[in-house]
């Protein structure tokens, strides 16, 4: 999914793209950020019971084992331990569960604004991506970030406030026990720091390798009947394998990382702890006294008691610190997918050109495309192609196309060169040219999904648009819920009525189950001619002002077109339609046609 997944980087930019990408991973959490402070609160109070749960030990041992005091002297201490106790199990009790809502609540929001950021990116940012990559977004890459959220943020905030207050305790009690635990406690950074650079570039190759085998398989699915009858299902077969055992080797990589980072921790923190430990032997043997005065047991009781929990915090960090990585190195390739981080809050994401859908549009705000300069609609002319056109005198141009270049993103040559085009409101024009020509192309620019690279493509601000492309998506559903698409609201009758005009009802009732019949990807399969009659239904419920039509009478039989023609005229009274086609009818009917210019490699 990413070729910058190994590209090494200077340092200084690898630094600020990770300060970046961590800012923009904290941002996620804004609107949850209350209960997330309370999560944090909650821990940082359940470290803190640590120190009166160890007083409350130590002083109830000293008074029974070495007092030699009776049970009623420990009566307080036991009373401070069931406190404590009971205090820090609902505190961490309380920490996870608000924890564990606050990151559902973020993985769900950041999946759902991951789909609004692909879906604003429009229909030709699609055709370039791979559907199972774009999947793996939402799934691996958005649950590689949970630990970031539920573990790593925690674990920081109790790393900066229990130490703190455990070794505040111990220094009150023992200064050399203080000094120890100082001393050790920047071993767990320096560890973490080591960790951090090599898990973050080995968390990125495991979520492409885990991005890559699933576009493949995604794509492998949909050619599966291609596949067999060419017989290369144990080719393919093959490749999964090789697939999988690439994630296997990746994850495994990430996984020595992480088992091997805590293993060398643990061992730090036991060691120093059993440094304290020999420290407090020694003073009691005799052999040692560096504090000039008798130690009491109570004191080391205490001492060794919170040593483990000074390196608890740090060593949750360090394993956290891990789960730091994977998260940024989910965020890098979010930020692959999308040529940057996408300021993923809905609305601000919603394209200048938002709603149109599949094969519909509705209502949009801004008329000119993104990068296109806005002017005002120009006198109808026709320039960059050939042809008539019948221009209504003094008709305003609804759609005004000026010397555009438009290109298709990666492409290495402009599939149209400096074309200019005006289209009036209420006027039909067929787009005419051979394959390749442009004309797809040019309907897409329209429609506001391909960005002109130079020149102006506008539509009159406010325009409805829909367009039935020539390869419409059939979703897995009836075959009226998808005409409903675009209308969701759209009674039964009007579902009826587009079928019928675009002559969806002429199979239809041949269908098992007529309009309820379930079509798409599971359900019944549909002829290439039939699919795009479905796609106009839909585009026709919208009643839009501006309709724009891909092909929509390729496959069909001279008997079928005509009735389709004929039952278009009676529909689209006022409207405007642009019409890409082959066929003499369809020209005929829009009454006026502009012939695309040859392919820019021909003109050449
Ligand atoms: N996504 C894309 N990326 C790069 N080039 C593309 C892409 N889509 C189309 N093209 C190229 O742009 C040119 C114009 O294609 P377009 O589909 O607009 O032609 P057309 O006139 O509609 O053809 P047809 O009549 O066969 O439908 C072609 O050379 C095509 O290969």
């Amino acid at each position: 999914m990413s070729a910058q997944a190994s590209a090494p980087l200077p340092a200084t930019t690898a630094g600020a793209q990770r300060r970046q990408r961590t800012q923009w991973l904290d941002a996620r959490l804004s609107p949850w950020r209350s209960r997330h402070r309370i999560a944090c609160a909650c821990q940082v109070l359940a470290g803190w019971m640590w120190i009166p749960q160890a007083a409350a030990i130590a002083w109830a041992l000293d008074a029974l084992l070495f007092a030699g005091a009776g049970l009623g002297a420990v009566r307080a201490p036991m009373l401070l331990l069931g406190g404590t106790l009971l205090a820090r199990t609902v505190l961490v009790w309380a920490a996870q569960r608000v924890q564990a809502d606050v990151v559902e609540s973020v993985l769900a929001r950041m999946r759902v604004d991951i789909a609004t950021a692909i879906a604003a990116r429009g229909p030709v940012w699609l055709r370039g991506r791979r559907s199972g990559a774009l999947v793996a977004l939402s799934t691996s890459h958005v649950d590689a970030t949970a630990n970031y959220f539920g573990g790593y943020l925690v674990a920081r905030a109790e790393t900066l406030l229990v130490p703190v207050a455990i070794l505040v305790a111990v220094f009150c009690v023992d200064w050399v026990v203080g000094l120890l635990l100082l001393l050790t406690a920047p071993l767990a950074p320096m560890f973490m720091m080591l960790i951090g650079m090599g898990a973050e570039t080995a968390g990125r190759r495991q979520l492409v390798a885990l991005a890559r085998a699933g576009a493949h398989f995604t794509d492998r699915l949909r050619g599966l009947d291609l596949i067999r009858v060419y017989g290369r299902g144990d080719a393919e077969l093959a490749q999964v394998g090789e697939a999988t055992e690439t994630i296997r080797v990746r994850s495994m990589r990430v996984l020595r990382i992480a088992f091997l980072s805590s293993a060398v921790l643990e061992f730090f923190a036991s060691v120093s702890v059993a440094l304290v430990a020999v420290y407090f032997g020694f003073t009691y043997l005799g052999m040692l006294d560096l504090r000039g005065e008798t130690l009491p047991l109570s004191t080391g009781l205490f001492c060794l008691l919170l040593a483990p929990e000074f390196y608890a915090p740090l060593r949750r960090l360090a394993a956290n610190y891990h789960d730091r990585a994977n998260a940024l190195a989910a965020v890098a390739e979010i930020e692959a997918a999308f040529d940057g981080l996408p300021d993923l809050a809905v609305k601000q994401l919603l394209p200048p050109r938002a709603g149109e859908g599949w094969d519909g549009g509705k209502p949009r705000g801004p008329t000119h495309a993104r990068g296109a300069r806005i002017s005002p609609p120009p006198q109808p002319s026709l320039a960059g192609g050939g042809g008539s056109q019948s221009d209504s005198p003094g008709a305003a141009a609804l759609v005004c196309i000026e010397g555009a270049t438009l290109r298709h993103p990666g492409a290495r040559a402009p599939a149209l060169q400096h074309v200019s085009l005006q289209i009036p409101a209420g006027n039909r024009l067929a787009l005419v040219g051979p394959s390749g020509s442009g004309k797809s192309t040019l309907l897409d620019a329209i429609a506001g999904w391909l960005p002109a690279e130079s020149g102006v493509v506008s539509v009159a601000p406010g325009t409805r648009i829909a367009l039935a492309s020539q390869r419409p998506w059939l979703f897995d559903g009836s075959l009226a819920d998808n005409i409903r698409i675009g209308a969701p609201d759209a009674s039964d009758a009007d579902v009826a009525e587009a079928a019928r005009v675009a002559q969806v009802t002429r199979f239809a009732t041949a269908l098992p189950d007529g309009m309820d019949t379930v079509i798409g990807e599971r359900g019944f399969g549909l002829s290439g001619g039939e699919a795009r009659r479905v796609a106009l239904a839909r585009a026709l419920l919208l009643r839009p002002q501006l309709l724009l039509l891909d092909e929509p009478t390729a496959f069909l039989d001279a008997g079928t077109e005509g009735d389709l023609l004929a039952a278009l005229d009676d529909w689209l009274q006022d409207c405007t339609v642009v019409v890409a086609t082959h066929s003499d009818a369809v020209v005929a009917w829009a009454g006026a046609q502009w012939r695309v210019p040859p392919p820019v490699e021909q003109s050449a």
